[in-house]
C-alpha cells in the first residue's frame, strides 16, 4: 500500500522537531530515511504509527488517513522487543493476536526456515543470539500482515559481522515477500545497498533535503551494486548531504 505524508508539523510542547515533511512510499518499495542524530526520525515514525496528534499535515495509507490510528503499520524500534516468558511461536503469533488479524497465517516453520531459524519456534527468546531475536521480532512484524513496515535503525545494537548477515538476510527477504519498508538507519552504505530511494533529512526541525532515486536493480548482489561507479559517487553525493 502506497504512503504518502504531506506536509507534516509535529512540536514537543513549543519545540518544533517535524516542519512541513513531505514524503511517499510506493507499494513494494524500500526507501531508507538518513539524517542527523536527534532530527526528529523517530518521531516521525510515532506519527505514522498515530501515537502523536500532528500540528498540521496529511498522512494517507491507501488512500485513508491514519492520524491519530494504531495498529495500521508494522513498527520495530532498535532494540528486540520480544516478550521473554513466551517461546519464539508464541512471540510470532501474538503480533497478529494483538492486531486482531484473522487473514491467514503465513506457515511458521517456512517463514523460521527462511529467516535461517530453523528448530527455534519452541525457544525462549534469552535462548538466542541478539540477532537472531532481532529476526524474530521482524518476522513477527511481518507475521503480523501489515502493509507497511517501518523499521527503525533495527540492526544498531549488533555487531559488525552479524549486522552483515542481517542486511543480506533483510535483503533476500523483502525481496521475495514484497513487502513495503521504511527504514530509518544511519548507515550510508547500508541506505546504498537496500534501498530503492533514499531521503536525506535536515537537522531539527525534520525536512527532505534531498531525494536520491538509486538506479541499482533489485537483483543485484551487494558486492555487484559496490562494483557500479555510481555507487561511490552517491556515497560521497550523500555524505557530503550529511555533513
Ligand atoms: N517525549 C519527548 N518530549 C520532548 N522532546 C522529545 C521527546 N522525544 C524526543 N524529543 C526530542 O525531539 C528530538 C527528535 O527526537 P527523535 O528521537 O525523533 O530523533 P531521531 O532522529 O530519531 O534521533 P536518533 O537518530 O538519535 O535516534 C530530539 O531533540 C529529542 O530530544
Amino acid at each position: 500500500m502506497d504512503l504518502e505524508v504531506s506536509q507534516l508539523s509535529f512540536a514537543y510542547e513549543h519545540d518544533r522537531v517535524i516542519d512541513q515533511l513531505s514524503l511517499s512510499v510506493h507499494a513494494g518499495e524500500f526507501v531508507s530515511l538518513i539524517g542527523p542524530s536527534g532530527s526528529g526520525k523517530s518521531t516521525l515514525f510515532y506519527l505514522l504509527g498515530g501515537l502523536y496528534q500532528p500540528l498540521e499535515g496529511e498522512i494517507q495509507l491507501g488512500g485513508q488517513s491514519i492520524i491519530n490510528q494504531t495498529g495500521k503499520i508494522g513498527y520495530m524500534p532498535q532494540q528486540p522487543s520480544l516478550f521473554p516468558w513466551l517461546t519464539v511461536a508464541e512471540n510470532i503469533r501474538l503480533g497478529r493476536r494483538l492486531n486482531r488479524i484473522s487473514s491467514k497465517f503465513p506457515d511458521l516453520v517456512r517463514l523460521l526456515k527462511k529467516a535461517r531459524l530453523d528448530n527455534v519456534e519452541h525457544k525462549y527468546p534469552h535462548q538466542l543470539s541478539g540477532g537472531m531475536q532481532q529476526r524474530v521480532a521482524l518476522l513477527r512484524t511481518l507475521a503480523a500482515g501489515y502493509p507497511l513496515l517501518c523499521l527503525d535503525e533495527p540492526f544498531a545494537a549488533l555487531d559488525a559481522l552479524t549486522r552483515q548477515q542481517m542486511r543480506a538476510w533483510l535483503f533476500e527477504l523483502l525481496l521475495t515477500e514484497h513487502q513495503t519498508i521504511l527504514f530509518i538507519t544511519h548507515s550510508v552504505e547500508e541506505a546504498l545497498l537496500l534501498s530503492d530511494r533514499i531521503y536525506v533529512l535536515t537537522n531539527r526541525p525534520l525536512q527532505v533535503k534531498k531525494e536520491i532515486v538509486l538506479p541499482f536493480q533489485r537483483d543485484l548482489s551487494f558486492q555487484q551494486r559496490r562494483d557500479q561507479s555510481t555507487f561511490i559517487d552517491l556515497r560521497r553525493k550523500i555524505e557530503s548531504l550529511l555533513t
